[in-house]
């Protein structure tokens, strides 16, 4: 049986619209949903085998991007919303009734992404946002119970549809993420 990458991955990837303005994300509640606004289309749109993002149900990967926190607000049932772990750099804002997570936030001062919101635009109901970009994290899936002698099928599978798989994020995230701590420690 083919590895269930996502729904938004196992049949081919939808190009998004250019200039597309953004839109709304729901979670799973069949009532009282929460709903988040987005302002702006995402960025860096990828698939996450790490265990921390939220996937849908019996997916390997979560499609998870970015967008500037000003560009969102939390529309309906704030309330419902709880933090998923604390600790972690991304707060991850999920939804009690459902599990959805609806957003994560970088709270941290110091971080290489500090102002960027993670959000997962397969809860939208509207259509032509940024297609996922790369496979991030790809290696984790194992530590969730994926079969190590699976990996060369998935890595080919994420390669066909262009996304091409890296075990931590893509070489430009990455030297983004260098280029803040070495100005940080005045190397640059
Ligand atoms: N192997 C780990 C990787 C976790 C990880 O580092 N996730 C990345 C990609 S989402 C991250 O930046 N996490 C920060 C966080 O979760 O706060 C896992 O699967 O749990
Ligand atoms: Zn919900
Ligand atoms: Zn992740």
């Amino acid at each position: 049986m083919a590895p269930n990458l996502h729904p938004l991955l196992n049949h081919g990837i939808t190009p998004g619209s250019p200039s597309f303005p953004g839109g709304t994300l729901a979670c799973h509640c069949p009532s009282d949903p929460v709903e988040v606004t987005l302002g702006s289309d995402v960025s860096h749109n990828h698939a996450c085998g790490c265990s921390r993002c939220w996937k849908p149900s019996g997916a390997l990967f979560s499609v998870v991007a970015v967008i500037p926190r000003d560009k969102l607000s939390v529309t309906a049932n704030p309330g419902k919303l709880a933090i998923v772990d604390e600790s972690a750099a991304i707060q991850r804002h999920a939804c009690t009734g459902c599990g959805v997570h609806m957003f994560g936030r970088i709270e941290k001062e110091e971080h290489p992404f500090k102002g960027l919101d993670f959000v997962h635009v397969e809860l939208s109901p509207q259509k032509g946002w940024q297609a996922p970009q790369f496979a991030a994290f790809v290696s984790s899936i194992i530590e969730q119970g994926f079969d190590p002698s699976g990996m060369d099928e998935v890595r080919q599978k994420l390669k066909g549809l262009g996304l091409e798989p890296y075990d931590a994020l893509s070489p430009p995230l990455m030297d983004a993420i260098a280029t803040w701590t070495a100005k940080k420690a005045g190397k640059l």
